[in-house]
């Protein structure tokens, strides 16, 4: 069975006018459905870049890109967005959430997107926001949750369409280091019991412990990618019974 995404020879180079700045410099990676992998180095190492590119939102300049197989470059904007939007799913490190819209209309909308009936869309949207413990604010604008819970509604928005993979860039930078320990948890959670790929960037040496691989980039390459070792694997697996609930320590 072909890797979920797998990257040869990958180059990103941006240009400021004449000027070519290489973000990415020979990545060779794959990523295998149910990882956790998180992508780790210091500002401008090329972390976003690296997760702009699997998540099919820019392109890449030279090198080979699969994503399930399929060469990326073979395929149109079009083919690029609908497999987004079958596939992936997005986390920000500013939650991204509409302001205007509650949170249970912020996690319906990708399926009213997708063409999904509007009542079974509330229904399934409502049932996740009580799984992953906020179902108590579905009525609530942005506005008026704590960072928090903010980015549960987001993690909620991300898999209600039931991707193969979410990318989070920079998931817990906006978040205190107690809840951005419950959100990395929380993730970890959900890629155990709904074996949801993830792969999230960070500059925090503190969540490393919490992932079953961790990919480290300096200047757009790679100087380390290590899967975590068994034992650490089977601490988080014997957690895999435990629900979401945990809206009291938000
Ligand atoms: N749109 C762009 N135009 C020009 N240069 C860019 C652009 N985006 C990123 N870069 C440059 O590419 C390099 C890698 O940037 P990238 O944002 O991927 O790093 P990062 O590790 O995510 O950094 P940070 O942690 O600060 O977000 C940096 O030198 C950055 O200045």
């Amino acid at each position: 069975m072909s890797s979920l995404v797998e990257m040869k020879n990958i180059k990103k180079d941006y240009y400021l006018g004449e000027t070519r700045i290489t973000a990415l410099k020979s990545i060779n990676l794959s990523i295998q459905n149910g990882e956790f992998v998180a992508v780790w180095g210091p500002s401008g190492s090329g972390k976003s870049t690296l997760c702009n590119l699997m998540g099919l939102t820019d392109n890449h300049t030279s090198g080979t890109l699969l994503f399930q197989g399929t060469e990326v470059t073979s395929l149109s904007d079009n083919q690029k967005s609908e497999m987004r939007n079958q596939h992936l799913g997005f986390i920000f490190q500013n939650f991204n959430l509409i302001p205007v819209l509650t949170a249970l209309d912020n996690v319906t909308l990708p399926l009213l997107i997708k063409g999904e009936f509007e009542k079974s869309s509330i229904n399934a949207a409502k049932s996740l926001l009580f799984e992953l413990g906020i179902g108590d604010y579905f009525l609530h604008r942005p506005h008026k949750l704590s960072g928090g819970q903010q980015q549960r509604v987001a993690i909620a928005r991300a898999l209600i369409t039931a991707p193969d993979l979410i990318i989070a860039d920079e998931p817990t930078a906006n978040l205190d280091s107690e809840n951005a320990l419950k959100i990395i948890d929380l993730m970890r959670k959900i890629n155990i019991s709904k074996k949801t790929t993830f792969v999230f960037s960070t500059h925090d040496q503190r969540l490393l412990d919490r992932v079953n691989r961790q990919i480290n980039l300096q200047d757009g390459f790679i100087t380390n990618d290590s899967k975590a070792d068994k034992k650490n694997n089977d601490n988080v697996e014997t957690n895999k019974n435990t629900n979401f609930e945990t809206k009291q320590m938000l």
